[in-house]
């Protein structure tokens, strides 16, 4: 069952409706984003993306800089809107494993939104219910301890003191940093700081995650303890993960299902196994063949 779907996503930066429209006339005849830029000077994000994330799975997307990967999570939860398409979230899902396994058996039919329709008030309540981010950079509040970075979210929703640090310990030893939620992140190494990331977004216990170049200002030890923790967790947790790298090793070790950008235009998504014997051009032929 899908629990992500983006139809015809298309995302021009900087341009009004017009200019935008003159851009993806473009694009639809078949010229590449940086010819678009050239003759028109608009930014192409992204062009007529359609891909669909299934509840539960780890899907990762790849590109090299500047094919439109942070754009397009950034989409997902509505950092940034596209200039034309729809996005549906199925809103009814939730990770816990006994629901999942009987969405797997029973396939029904969804109850998704396209989340662009949310008002206000609804897009806060899908923020904080739905899908919860890891940065890159962490993005922890400094002067916070690490055990309120870790409850921040669960304040947020208003959930008293003493029952949002108890939800944030059990987070905080599942990351292994059961001994350091008085500390302050200035006080710990990246790989810390970003199992607190991955803490705080565990913590809300939403049903998709976010995570965009989450292990990639890691040391590559560092990176693989957190692509394995990340992996293990997942074995229960069940969440639906996209997951954002430009490095083709990691994506093959954490993805079920990879999807390939080039130029803002997805190319290609499958199994590793997939885009090592059916590549769909090149360009996906290349990173397969470029994986240590
Ligand atoms: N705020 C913005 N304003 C204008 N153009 C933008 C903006 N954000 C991204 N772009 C352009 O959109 C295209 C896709 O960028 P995006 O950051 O999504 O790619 P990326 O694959 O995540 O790259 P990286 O790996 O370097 O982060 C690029 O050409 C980029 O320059």
């Amino acid at each position: 069952m899908n629990h992500i779907r983006l139809e015809n996503i298309s995302k021009i930066y900087n341009a009004s409706s017009s200019q935008a429209q003159a851009a993806l006339a473009l694009l639809a005849e078949g010229m590449d984003s940086s010819e678009v830029k050239e003759k028109t000077g608009y930014s192409v994000g992204l062009y007529d993306i359609n891909l669909a994330v299934k509840a539960g799975e780890l899907h990762c997307i790849m590109g090299l800089s500047g094919s439109g990967k942070s754009t397009l999570i950034r989409h997902i939860n509505r950092l940034i809107d596209p200039t034309s398409g729809k996005i549906w979230v199925d809103t009814s899902i939730n990770a816990k494993p006994s629901t999942m396994a009987k969405i797997a058996e029973t396939e029904t039919s969804s109850s998704s939104i396209n989340i662009l329709a949310l008002d206000d008030k609804e897009l806060q309540h899908y923020r904080q219910q739905t899908v919860s981010m890891v940065f890159q950079h962490f993005g922890l509040v400094p002067h916070m301890t690490v055990i309120q970075n870790v409850a921040y979210g669960l304040r947020v929703r208003k959930m008293g003191v003493k029952e949002r640090h108890d939800v944030a310990r059990h987070w905080l030893h599942e990351v292994g940093l059961s001994n350091l939620e008085r500390s302050y992140p200035d006080e710990l190494s990246g790989g810390m700081q970003q199992r607190v990331g991955l803490a705080r977004a565990l913590a809300t216990d939403n049903p998709i995650l976010l995570m965009d170049e989450a292990f990639s200002a890691l040391d590559p030890l560092i990176r693989a303890q957190l692509q394995d923790q990340l992996l293990a967790l997942q074995e229960r947790l069940n969440k639906t993960i996209v997951f954002i790298t430009h490095d083709i090793d990691e994506a093959v070790k954490v993805g079920q299902r990879i999807s390939i950008l080039n130029g803002g235009r997805l190319v290609q998504t499958g199994t590793p196994s997939d885009l090592r014997h059916n590549p769909a051009d090149d360009y996906v032929a290349q990173f397969m063949s470029a994986k240590t």
